[in-house]
């Protein structure tokens, strides 16, 4: 069993593999997938506000406490405020209404979606209130490059702990995570396995039978042996239990580096420096 969770730069400990939940608009079909997770071992789910299903997110951590006996506390909970409720005044009420959603009275680590051109700024002095006010344990940002990094880090009071980017074998985000990391902000990769995409890679296929572990064993496990947060998506059980399977074995330097090297700069989402939403 190797490491399974991170010191982030405020010393909050944070799981290196989460769940993910967008795409699951059915409160119910959310909630089963977060109960699974958690039985599975999981601790850190993550959603958003835009993702329509903090209410079956909140109802299968319910369910989940009650069927393990964990408490909310041995849970990491992530949201994020959207694009349309960056501002001060909306992003704390954004955060309210988050979690009354949830049904929770914090949260672990929130997150700025997307950098609003001439909002983000705002939207985190009112996350650097929420946070110092003890109502949530981290904040963060998401989608940001490192020229909004900069600017935001010009003048803010709280450092961002995290910071939430597309990252998977094709787009391994080398210079924005070397950035992050001197900075003591934490990478966590979104579309941790290209959505599935990357899942047929014949380098990735010829490591994975190596370990006798599947594509998507490895590449989460490129993600979290690199230092960075990994949180894929499913809602199928066998697939949830699947992708947690991660912590028994560890690629050597060279593998590393052969995952590294499948890097194209590809992006499957949208551009942080061109997105109209
Ligand atoms: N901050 C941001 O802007 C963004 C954040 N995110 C976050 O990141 C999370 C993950 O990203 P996401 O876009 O969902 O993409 P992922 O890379 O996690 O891929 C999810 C897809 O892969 C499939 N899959 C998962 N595990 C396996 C497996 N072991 N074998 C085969 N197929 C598998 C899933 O299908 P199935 O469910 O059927 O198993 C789903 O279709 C999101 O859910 C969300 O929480 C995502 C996009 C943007
Ligand atoms: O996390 C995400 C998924 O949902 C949004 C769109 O609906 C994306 O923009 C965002 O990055």
């Amino acid at each position: 069993m190797t490491q399974t969770t991170v010191t982030l730069n405020n010393d909050v400990e944070m799981p290196l593999e989460g769940l993910g939940v967008f795409r699951v608009e059915d409160q119910a079909v959310a909630a089963q997938s977060v109960q699974a997770a958690i039985r599975a071992g999981y601790r850190l789910i993550d959603t958003a506000a835009i993702y329509q299903n903090e209410q079956g997110v909140g109802e299968g951590i319910k369910a989940a406490c009650k069927e393990t006996g964990l408490k909310r506390e041995d849970l990491f909970i992530t949201s994020k405020v959207w694009n349309a409720d960056q501002g001060y005044a909306s992003t704390l009420k954004a955060y309210q209404d988050s979690l009354d959603r949830l049904g929770l009275d914090y949260l672990d680590l929130y997150l700025i979606h997307w950098p609003v051109e001439g909002r983000y700024k705002e939207t985190w002095r009112a996350m650097e209130h929420l946070y110092k006010e003890g109502k949530v344990r981290a904040i963060g940002v998401s989608n940001f490059q490192i020229h909004h990094l900069e600017d935001l880090l010009d003048g803010a009071e709280v450092v961002p702990v995290v910071n939430q980017v597309e990252r998977h074998p094709r787009l391994t985000q080398q210079p924005l995570k070397d950035f992050s990391e001197a900075h003591g902000i934490r990478l966590e990769a979104w579309a941790p396995l290209m959505v599935g995409e990357l899942l047929q890679d014949k380098t990735i296929g010829a490591i994975a039978e190596k370990y006798g572990k599947s594509a998507a064993q490895v590449i989460l496990r490129w993600h979290i042996q690199g230092g960075v947060i990994a949180i894929p998506k499913s809602v199928n059980e066998d697939r949830i239990k699947e992708n947690f399977a991660i912590f028994d074995f560890e690629l050597t330097e060279a593998d590393m580096a052969a995952i590294n090297a499948l890097n194209q700069d590809h992006r499957t989402g949208a551009d942080p420096d061109n997105f109209d939403f």
